[in-house]
């Protein structure tokens, strides 16, 4: 009998430790290699488990094609990305918020102010949600030097401890909302590979509970 294959996508970066840790705790045998490698398909073969290794942007986009079966992503991803996924735990890791920051004393008063951000779509649905109608400059990173230098009134950024704010001059003006990250599943994947899936749901939900998960 041959058994069933799940496939992973993991965030690199700065969820990446977390996630694996996490799924440590949760009983999968990982080894110390996997944080090392620069490899971006790890098999682990007597798990029957496949991890690929995405941008964080990009995780979404693998689980909702199906070439992954599940996922991590964060929520300010999701909200981004939209994708047809099925989120269903909330991991409570990679906890940071979305927030508006600016020069300190500029009010934002011109017709449609410029807001620059990684998130054009959290951006562009949150001022509209406020009623304010902006103009959204998408960057793809440094961030915080769009009002600096002059490219725009606004930033939707990821605040974690306010440091790159701070060092850099800009104030929170408003919190959009807190951040954690999630573990996201297929729609198909999840009826076909219901047991081992519902295998890992228990024992993730059971590190977030604080209790102690055997293998
Ligand atoms: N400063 C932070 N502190 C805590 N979590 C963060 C922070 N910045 C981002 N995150 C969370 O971690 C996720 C991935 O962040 P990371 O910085 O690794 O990726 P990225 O910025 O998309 O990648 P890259 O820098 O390669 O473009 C984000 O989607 C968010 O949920
Ligand atoms: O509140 P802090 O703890 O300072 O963290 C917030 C910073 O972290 C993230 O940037 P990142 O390091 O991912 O760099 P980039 O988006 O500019 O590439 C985010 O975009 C902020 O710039």
């Amino acid at each position: 009998m041959t058994s069933t294959i799940l496939t992973i996508a993991m965030p690199k970066g700065r969820i990446f430790e977390e996630a694996v840790q996490m799924l440590r705790n949760a009983g999968y045998d990982l080894p110390p290699e996997f944080e090392d490698s620069r490899k971006l398909i790890i098999d682990i073969e007597q798990a029957n488990m496949r991890f690929i290794l995405a941008k964080p942007m990009d995780v979404p986009t693998y689980v909702e094609h199906g070439v992954a079966d599940v996922g991590i992503a964060g929520k300010d991803v999701m909200l981004e990305e939209k994708r047809d996924v099925y989120e269903v735990l909330d991991l409570g890791i990679s906890r940071c918020h979305l927030a508006v920051a600016g020069l300190p004393g500029i009010e934002l008063d011109s017709v449609a102010p410029k807001i620059a951000s990684k998130y054009p779509n959290v951006a562009s649905s949150y001022f509209r949600s406020q009623g304010k109608q902006v103009e959204i400059i998408k960057l793809n990173g440094s961030i915080e030097l769009a009002p600096m230098i002059g490219l725009a009134d606004r930033i939707v950024d990821i605040v974690s401890t306010g440091r790159t704010l701070k060092e850099n001059g800009l104030v929170e003006t408003e919190k959009i909302m807190d951040i954690t990250s999630r573990f996201i599943v297929n729609p198909v994947s999840y009826r076909v590979k219901a047991k081992v899936i519902d295998d890992m749901v228990g024992r993730l939900e059971k590190v977030i509970e604080g209790k102690e998960v055997v293998r």
